[in-house]
């Protein structure tokens, strides 16, 4: 019955809008209540945020929402084992750091399906979620072999230095305040956008536009169709306003790429004509073109692809590290010294930055206190699977490792203080930790990249990226907070979230080689 009305509200034509949604929100309410009590009964892992009488979990969510660190801290307290948090993208197990070695090497935890089914990686709109699951694995593929070349490094250098030189300025005069969360999210887009676009829309205004908004975008929309049962959102996705802004974006995607394509196809045309080697592209449309052989690509899904893995993660790093360095002044003569040498003996280019060892551990110190997330390796049991303290983890059942092991005084000394040397002295220090001293090593430990199968691929680029624009602004630019300035971080449920209204002042230097 539910059934026939909700195709006669949808099919009939006089069925107007709202009438519509009274009829999801009564539908909605019963199928909620229904997937409360199955959450509740589903296993017997407790639940931290569960408060009597919070039927709807509205608690549970602002709970969640407002201390999330808090609520994981208790949870470790109190359980000697996993527990479960109600988030407001559904429900999640954490597990206790001491289970992260198991957890990497459990084959039955899976990344690609919690991230296909969590986060509606099949829905039109939400593309490229899909093509970085894809079983396929071309967008991964191309992250592993074709990213991160030393020639990239000297595209970033092209590209920040010209922004920098255009909108910070290029002559000495006084100290000037810059928006900082804003540019560094633009800087990002513009400097990635040659080397995963092309050259066609590196400076499109409408494209980069589009890049670096897409990811929040799909997040809205995530959290939107999340607030619906999962038996409606099939359908009601189809109306939700979050929903159709990514429809709209991945629309514009394809509309934007469809005559760079055709350009190039005629292009190459000509050229093979006219006898000459076609031109190449070194960009990932043309990868994702080498590596399908012939079979069709969606390119759309892959620039999004990009975005989504690439454009929010790097700002936060980026963003948050210049402020870290500011906020520890002592850290800016010998960063710009080390800068400075390695340019002059090596260009811009990968051996160049692996010389950057100090920029190098201030960025893995600011990564280490502000992941992007309180919790890292989102995984889905594929399988009931039991822990090896006997908890029974049952199929279906999405977990994450609670992150708190990087402020673990038995694993990092004074953890709650910021040291820049850190990493460092770690990588000279000759210990085990040498090891995994590196921004781009990942370890039990250090799990800001993921950890196992599904590590991250794209740190080795995003690494480079970052550094070649903290060098830049320190090598150009004497660097400071506003007088009185003490950016927060955000916590916003899991998401710890550089102050978005932070902002450095500038000043050119003098002598900028
Ligand atoms: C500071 C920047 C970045 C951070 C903090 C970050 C973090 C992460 C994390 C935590 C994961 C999940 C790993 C796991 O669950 O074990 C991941 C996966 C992934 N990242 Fe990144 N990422 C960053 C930049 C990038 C960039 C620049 C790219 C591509 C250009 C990229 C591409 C990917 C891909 C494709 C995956 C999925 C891998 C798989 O499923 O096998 N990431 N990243």
């Amino acid at each position: 019955m539910f059934n026939q009305l909700l195709t006669k509200a949808f099919l009939h034509p006089e069925s107007t809008y709202d009438q519509r949604w009274v009829l999801f929100s009564i539908l909605s309410g019963v199928v909620m209540v229904a997937a409360v009590l199955r959450v509740r009964s589903k296993s017997n892992i407790p639940v931290i945020n569960k408060y009597s009488g919070d039927f709807f979990l509205k608690k549970a969510h602002t709970e969640y929402l407002n201390n999330a660190k808090a609520l994981i801290a208790e949870g470790n307290k109190k359980f000697d084992g996993p527990f479960r948090v109600l988030t407001t993208l559904g429900s999640r197990v954490i597990l206790p750091p001491r289970f992260t070695d198991w957890a990497k090497n459990c084959k039955d935890l899976d990344h690609p399906k919690l991230v296909a089914d969590e986060y509606f990686a099949r829905y039109p709109g939400f593309d490229g979620s899909g093509m970085v699951v894809d079983p396929g694995r071309m967008m991964i593929n191309i992250t592993k072999t074709k990213l991160s070349q030393s020639s990239q490094c000297n595209i970033f250098n092209e590209r920040i230095s010209g922004i920098l030189e255009k909108e910070w300025t290029n002559t000495q005069g006084n100290w000037r305040t810059v928006d900082w969360a804003l540019d560094a999210q633009r800087y990002v887009g513009l400097m990635s956008a040659p080397i995963f676009a092309g050259p066609e829309l590196a400076n499109d205004p409408q494209w980069h536009e589009l890049t670096v908004t897409y990811t929040i975008n799909l997040f809205n929309g995530v959290r939107a169709l999340r607030a619906w049962p999962p038996l409606l959102r099939p359908i009601v996705h189809w109306i939700l306003p979050e929903c159709s802004t990514c429809r709209a974006q991945v629309k514009l995607a394809r509309n934007k790429l469809k005559p760079v394509l055709e350009k190039r196809a005629h292009e190459k045309k000509e050229e093979l004509a006219a006898g000459r080697n076609p031109t190449i592209y070194e960009d990932a449309i043309t990868w994702s073109e080498d590596l399908a052989a012939g079979r069709p690509v969606d390119h759309a899904a892959m620039q999004l692809a990009f975005a989504i893995s690439a454009m929010h993660t790097t700002t936060e790093l980026l963003r948050q590290a210049l402020l870290d360095i500011c906020a520890h002044p002592y850290l800016i003569q010998p960063l710009r010294e080390e800068a400075e040498a390695a340019v002059a003996k090596h260009g811009w280019t990968t051996a160049g930055l692996s010389q950057m060892q100090l920029l190098d551990s201030v960025v893995k110190e600011t990564q280490r206190l502000k992941p992007g997330s309180l919790v890292n390796l989102e995984r889905k049991a594929l399988e009931d699977i039991v822990m090896p303290n006997g908890t029974i983890l049952p199929k279906g059942t999405n977990i994450a490792m609670d992150t708190s092991v990087m402020w673990d005084p038995t694993v990092y000394l004074d953890p709650e203080t910021y040291d820049g040397y850190r990493f460092y002295n770690n990588r000279h220090g000759g210990g085990p930790r040498a090891r995994d001293a590196q921004l781009v090593s990942t370890s039990s430990d250090f799990i800001a990249f993921g950890l196992g199968k599904p590590v991250c691929p794209g740190r080795f680029f995003a690494a480079n990226e970052i550094k070649v624009a903290l060098a830049n602004i320190l090598m150009r630019y004497d660097v400071r907070l506003p007088d009185g300035a003490k950016p927060r971080v955000l916590h916003y449920g899991f998401e710890m979230l550089s102050d978005p209204s932070a902002k450095v002042e500038v000043k050119r230097r003098i002598t900028v080689k």
